[in-house]
């Protein structure tokens, strides 16, 4: 049998959960489609493993539902937890979850470890053997069939905890920032190998990462989650181009401060991001316009933003920041303040704006940024609902 015929029939996953943490509740609505993948972004604690274990169900929901759906014309849905019902176990739920440490069995052969599944599943001890041998061939790591993992390096155990996913013909597959525990090595090859059998198998994915690059590569949607909460859902190109969350904006490089969305001087028709006592003004986001009177975010490249003397208050357009990061490169120094605006500007303006030299971490300066894109600052379950 080959690998490829082990492929699951085509399922995905639809999901409205909330869990209880100590500091929030994690809600999140996700609908991943039938051979969709899905990148889940955000920062540490924002409760993306908290959401892979309730869908893997090793996390209880407080509400919501979880199912996994059928595809084509006669979908079906297989409710895997929704209150008053019984939660389907983990081994029964056809998810499988790769984590960021392949947690193989060490007392187990390779060919063993990835026959495990399979075996469970049912599956006759020789047929499951075949498949396994077929799994570790596609990962390059037949010929150490007969080994126990603890004589493989880290990236080739990742490999073979890669076969053993696949090879249990999971209707979903959740990663887990599946390259953190790799080095420079072998995280290419790892990531090609989770590209390629991805896209043969068909196999529905949610990707848990830090990295924009690996949801560019992986995923064809995403979502930012902060605090529990949905933020942003986008294409991992457009969290690139256009972010309209903090952590999307931070992620892709772009200074994002927060303020109040407020009328422009004299009731102008466009609208200014009111930070403290500073006006800034900037350009509503199409897409996702902020209402005036309710708190907003302003968004900008670095190159979008100047650096001016602290006493220089022209047009009440900058805001003061503190200094958290300066980092000086060919002819440029990038700034961070505390205030979450990053400015890009040559050495002579850094020096303009301090009277001499480059910026030192904590000290103040004028941010006034020259183009700013003024997005709502709300959770997107709420905007759905
Ligand atoms: N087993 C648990 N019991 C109770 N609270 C937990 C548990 N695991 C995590 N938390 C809390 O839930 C929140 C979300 O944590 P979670 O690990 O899901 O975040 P994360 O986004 O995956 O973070 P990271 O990127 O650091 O892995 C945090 O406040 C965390 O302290």
């Amino acid at each position: 049998m080959s690998a490829g015929s082990e492929r699951p029939t085509g399922a995905g996953l639809a999901a409205d959960l909330v869990v209880r943490r100590e500091s929030f509740d994690v809600c999140a609505r996700l609908e991943v489609p039938p051979g969709g993948r899905l990148a889940l972004l955000g920062p540490n604690g924002a409760g993306k493993s908290t959401i892979l274990g309730a869908l893997a169900g090793a996390v209880p929901l407080a509400e919501g539902r979880i199912a996994v759906t059928g595809g084509g014309e006669q979908a079906r849905e297989r409710v895997l937890d929704a209150p008053g019902r019984r939660s389907v176990p983990t081994h029964r739920r056809g998810i499988t979850l790769l984590e960021q440490r392949p947690l193989l069995f060490p007392h187990l052969d390779l060919v063993a470890n990835v026959a495990f599944g399979p075996r469970a599943r049912g599956m006759g001890r020789r047929q499951a053997r075949a498949l396994a041998l077929d799994w570790l061939e596609r990962v390059g790591l037949a010929d150490r069939a007969a080994q126990r993992p603890h004589r493989l390096s880290g990236g080739q155990q990742q490999r073979v905890a890669l076969a053993r996913a696949f090879a249990a013909g999971p209707s979903v597959i959740l990663l887990d920032e599946p390259f953190a525990a790799l080095d420079a090595e072998s995280t290419p090859r790892v990531r090609g190998l989770l590209t390629r059998e991805l896209a043969r198998t068909g196999t529905t994915a949610l990707l848990v990462t830090h990295q924009l690059s690996d949801a560019w590569d992986l995923a064809d949607r995403c979502v930012v989650l902060e605090s529990g909460t949905i933020r942003e859902r986008t294409a991992p190109e457009q969290i690139a181009t256009t972010p309209r969350s903090r952590f999307g904006a931070r992620l892709a490089g772009f200074g994002v401060i927060e303020g109040m969305c407020a009328p422009g001087a004299d009731g102008a028709a466009r609208p200014v991001l009111r930070v403290g006592d500073a006006l800034l003004p900037g350009v509503p986001d199409p897409d996702a316009p902020p209402r005036r009177g309710e708190s907003a975010l302003g968004i900008a490249a670095p190159e979008d933003v100047d650096l001016l003397p602290l006493d220089d208050h022209r047009g009440r357009a900058g805001v003061v920041g503190q200094v958290i990061g300066v980092q000086a490169s060919a002819g440029r120094v990038r700034i961070e303040a505390e205030n979450g605006l990053i400015a890009q500007v040559s050495p002579e303006a850094a020096a303009r704006a301090t009277g001499g030299g480059l910026p030192v971490v904590g000290s103040r300066l004028r941010l006034a940024p020259s183009s700013l894109r003024l997005v709502q600052d709300r959770r997107q379950d709420e905007a759905a609902r």
